[in-house]
């Protein structure tokens, strides 16, 4: 029989918590990271206010991810005055990405939205801590990101960068070992997938997506 301690934990990010539920979920099932959307078009939108209530529900447990949409150094503040946040993920320029490194000394994730295998980026580019690959939008959305749309994932099969990166977009417990399967990803990260309906999260089904995506398919 094989250990687990012989086998790759997988990285596993629940995005867009609201509710007692959902974030207690995550923390009794170790996601790794949960996310906490601050942008006011989102139906996962959280007041810092909120975050910190549900964020100290518990000491310890995943790390805390604040999600910002080209955000102002001060929006970040006024976020960080409420709740402690370990990570913070923005769309933004590489530019955007250095300054905000510099202003919190916090890491910063980067959202990457990818179409094609040209799309990729390259070694050189990496100026964040870690790239979150995902599709573009769709063109009616309003948001970057939380749209449930799924990336060709053989677009970035046999691709394996040197940095930190993470697969998101239209996972769900039932694809998501078939997405590892066909992309290597390191770590993954869902939102919509594990939702009863826009920013609320099925326990249930974070469950099944930890328990799916944790371990390769074949090791356990
Ligand atoms: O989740 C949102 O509503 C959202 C709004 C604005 C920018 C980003 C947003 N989510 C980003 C995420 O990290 C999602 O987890 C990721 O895009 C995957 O989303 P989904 O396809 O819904 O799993």
């Amino acid at each position: 029989m094989i250990q687990p301690s012989s086998l790759t934990r997988r990285g596993i990010k629940i995005c867009g918590l609201t509710e007692e539920a959902g974030f207690d979920a995550c923390v009794e099932h170790q996601a790794d990271w949960v996310g906490f959307v601050f942008f006011d078009r989102s139906p996962r939108n959280v007041a810092p206010q909120r975050a910190q209530t549900l964020s100290l529900r518990h000491a310890g447990g995943p790390e805390r991810v604040g999600l910002f949409v080209h955000p102002e150094n001060d929006d970040i503040a006024r976020v960080l005055d409420y709740v402690s946040l370990d990570v913070l993920q923005v769309y933004a320029s590489p530019a955007r990405v250095s300054e905000i490194q510099q202003c919190f000394g916090l890491p910063v994730w980067l959202s990457y939205a990818v179409t094609r295998r040209s799309d990729l980026p390259e070694a050189e580019m990496l100026f964040a801590d870690r790239l979150l690959i995902e599709p573009k939008p769709p063109a009616q959305s309003d948001r970057p990101g939380g749209n449930a749309v799924m990336l060709d994932w053989s677009v970035l099969t046999g691709w394996t960068p040197d940095f930190e990166w993470m697969l998101a977009g239209g996972l769900t417990p039932h694809n998501v070992a078939q997405a590892i399967g066909q992309t290597g990803a390191p770590a993954v990260d869902v939102s919509s997938g594990v939702e009863v309906s826009p920013g609320q999260k099925s326990p249930e089904a974070i469950k099944a997506f930890i328990r799916n995506a944790r371990y390769d398919a074949f090791s356990v």
